[in-house]
């Protein structure tokens, strides 16, 4: 298996307004190139902040030149709760953003919700192998796991990305595609997510991050400060196959422009 890894990318804007347009043309951009190289493009999506930092994307003139027929989505993480509560991260997509594309409704991938954490995580894993199987995703040649060809992150103040907390053995797992949380620091507790092994197979990843109130971590994800227990937070372990790109806006940033 061939064992390199992708590049890392940060880029800066003077604001949040400036991060969705930039995130937009970038989205767009990607869905152009993965399109005319193998027909589809397949598509991550985190909860949080982030919905409503893609909203340039469903506004021309990106809403009616994008070949949404082609886009297959799915979540990073998501919580166990019924799929029309406000607390559901399809909700939240579904309300800022499915809801105004023409995306298939057989391409998008919420999870079970009338299962247990358990079985919702089993559930997604084994969707995601039968599509494995019907080559809707390929596996990556450098680990082995399916190989999506984006995915949009976002991060919590505490360092998490997708529901891999630092306080949580499971940002540890190294076997499962979608493992599960019944006690989430941050709530609601029953959630499941996206493994780092599935996370780090995807061609290309948005680190989409705005706010001061992460500008602190933003600093240790980047590297430029160690975590204040010492011990390296999940944001530090994200890489991406092809290439890693950080969004921030000034407020994020903001640490890190004595640091350079
Ligand atoms: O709980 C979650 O939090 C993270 C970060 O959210 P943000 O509002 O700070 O951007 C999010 O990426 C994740 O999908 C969500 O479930």
């Amino acid at each position: 298996m061939a064992t390199q890894k992708g590049k890392k990318t940060v880029l800066k804007f003077d604001s949040e307004e400036d991060v969705s347009k930039a995130l937009a043309k970038y989205t767009a951009d990607l869905s152009e190139k993965f399109i005319k190289q193998k027909g589809s493009f397949t598509v991550v999506l985190s909860g949080g902040s982030l919905i409503d930092t893609m909203r340039k994307l469903v506004e021309p003139p990106y809403k009616d030149s994008i070949e949404w027929s082609k886009w297959w989505i799915f979540w990073v993480d998501e919580r166990v709760v019924p799929l029309g509560h406000d607390d559901s991260n399809y909700k939240l997509a579904l309300d800022g953003f499915l809801s105004k594309v023409p995306i298939s409704f057989s391409n998008i991938y919420a999870i079970n919700d009338k299962e247990s954490p358990e079985g919702a995580a089993a559930d997604y894993e084994a969707r995601l192998k039968k599509l494995v199987e019907s080559k809707v995703l390929p596996l990556s040649a450098i680990s082995g796991f399916p190989k999506f060809d984006l995915m949009l992150l976002g991060m919590g103040p505490d360092g998490h990305v997708a529901s891999l907390f630092p306080s949580r053995p499971h940002r540890h797992e190294k076997e499962r595609l979608v493992t599960f949380i019944t006690d989430s620091p941050k709530p609601p507790p029953p959630r499941i997510t996206f493994t780092f092994p599935v996370i780090n197979s995807a061609s290309e990843i948005a680190m989409v991050v705005t706010g001061a109130e992460i500008a602190n971590m933003v600093d240790v994800a980047l590297g430029n400060a160690s975590p204040p227990d010492g011990i390296p937070p999940p944001c530090t372990e994200v890489s991406a196959e092809e290439e890693l790109t950080w969004f921030l806006d000034k407020d994020a940033a903001s640490k890190l422009q004595t640091s350079g």
